[in-house]
């Protein structure tokens, strides 16, 4: 088994699940001072996916899948520890993603051929005391598939609270298709009442010696060929677990199309926020603000926030930890791209981009009445080299030419244009375009 990353140092211990600052609205009851840990079985083949790369190391948005579970679970502060079982052979590379995107609270253990085994690989190591990695036996444990990568909270909170009272617990689905049993000849033998049935889901929690115990006698023939946690605490150690509604996006990563489902959810979900960064603030008539409000009217599913590049950033350093992952960067300068460059300065310090990638929009309004495209265009072509370099750093650079006319209607076309390409570039993240410039 492995430490997490070497000087990776941990956080502070988060102790007992007590309501953290994400679980601040998720008040656990007085009672429920308990330590938690989670393990992740994360040591198959993904056979069903049909490509070579196991699916939880398969990239989304350049990134594995199991970062994206290891997040999940690192923000609820009140698990303590994270077991991921891996095979052997994926160990360093499990390791290496740990340290890229700098997970903490994360041991890796060695799968098993099965889930069953790789899930009592990881009890295992929480039951052994292991001095020198600082693991300790919890009172619940977690278990959840490395390849659900959106698990809130809530839900966690909930399968630990009811696993706390009846020993077990876990997420359950309403089933969408009807359950039904072959005959020995292929045909239909019965059905089960689909409204009577759930579909069992992960997360899953147990009070740990139960589950262990259960693992511990557990037949060779339920650890080869079993799927269901649940019932190996019912069979082994008679405990009904409690079943907790859980949302519907507790689903597993299973087929390719899942992988193409996952990707979506998170563009969209990294897309909530746009920060609209200019220096104009003595300037209200400037066309920048024009653009802020077009961007308000047309895209009004999303925050668009003011950041101003004054004052060394201090208020865009805020607007960077509270996570928002679009910049459009309005550059009223006379030197094209010195708000630009300040900006993913700014970027590059944080670690904003480690986990995500950022989208820049570098925005110029012109007016080719007053300077031919041409040259615009050869002053701005520095920005090819440029997004070359933050590409580097996860950030994607986009240029964007807008159009400016005395005419308030071509103003206003243009401005909607530009809006139209700054909602796409965003949405999509497509790295093949970074470094290009659109003309709105
Ligand atoms: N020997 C195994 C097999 C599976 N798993 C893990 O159990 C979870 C759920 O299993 P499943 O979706 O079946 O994953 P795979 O076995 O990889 O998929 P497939 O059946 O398509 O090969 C996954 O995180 C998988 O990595 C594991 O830890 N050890
Ligand atoms: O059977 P699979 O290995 O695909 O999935 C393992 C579990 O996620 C699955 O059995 C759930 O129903 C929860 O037990």
């Amino acid at each position: 088994m492995e430490p997490g990353p070497p000087g990776g140092g941990r956080p502070h211990e988060p102790g007992p699940f007590l309501s953290g600052p994400r679980g601040a609205d998720l008040a656990a009851p007085a009672s429920s001072l308990s330590v938690v840990a989670a393990v992740l079985p994360a040591g198959g083949c993904g056979e069903r996916m049909g490509v070579p790369t196991p699916k939880q190391f398969c990239p989304i948005l350049e990134r594995p899948l199991i970062s994206y579970t290891l997040q999940a679970l690192e923000r609820v502060c009140w698990i303590k520890d994270i077991v991921v079982a891996v095979t052997g052979e994926n160990i360093e590379a499990m390791k290496s993603i740990i340290q890229k995107y700098q997970h903490k609270r994360i041991s890796v253990v060695e799968a098993g051929m099965t889930r069953h085994r790789s899930i009592f690989n990881g009890l295992k190591a929480l039951a052994e005391e292991q001095p020198n990695l600082q693991l300790s036996k919890p009172e619940v444990v977690i278990i959840h598939d490395a390849v659900r990568p959106f698990v809130e909270e809530d839900v966690l909170l909930k399968v630990v609270t009811a696993a706390k009272e009846h020993g077990a617990a876990g997420a359950v689905r309403p089933l969408v298709s009807t359950v039904i049993g072959p005959s020995a000849d292929g045909c239909l033998d019965h059905s089960l009442e689909r409204a009577r049935h759930r579909a069992s889901e992960m997360p899953q929690a147990f009070l740990f010696d139960v589950i262990y115990k259960a693992y511990q006698q557990c037949s060779d023939y339920d650890l080869e060929f079993g799927t269901e946690c649940l019932q190996l605490a019912l069979k082994y150690c008679h405990t009904k677990a409690k079943l907790v509604e859980g949302s519907p996006d507790l689903w597993k990563v299973t087929y390719k199309r899942d992988l193409y489902a996952a990707e979506s959810i998170i563009k969209e979900r990294i897309s909530q926020v746009i920060c609209i960064v200019m220096d104009t603030k003595e300037n209200k008539e400037h066309v920048g603000h024009l653009l802020e409000e077009v961007l308000k009217s047309e895209l009004n599913h999303v925050k668009i926030t003011p950041g101003t590049l004054c004052h060394a950033g201090k208020g865009l350093q805020q607007i960077i930890l509270e996570q928002c992952y679009n910049f459009v960067c309005v550059n009223v300068m006379s030197s094209d791209f010195q708000e630009t460059q300040k900006l993913l300065s700014l970027l590059e310090e944080s670690n904003l981009s480690i986990l995500y990638p950022v989208v820049v929009v570098s925005v110029h309004f012109f007016d080719f009445k007053l300077v031919p495209l041409s040259q615009k265009m050869e002053n701005l072509m520095w920005i090819r080299e440029f997004a070359k370099e933050v590409k580097k750093r996860n950030i994607l650079l986009y240029g964007l030419l807008i159009c400016y006319s005395q005419d308030e209607q071509k103003l206003q076309e243009s401005l909607r244009q530009g809006t139209i390409i700054i909602a796409a570039l965003i949405k999509e993240r497509n790295s093949g375009l970074v470094g290009q410039l659109l003309v709105a």
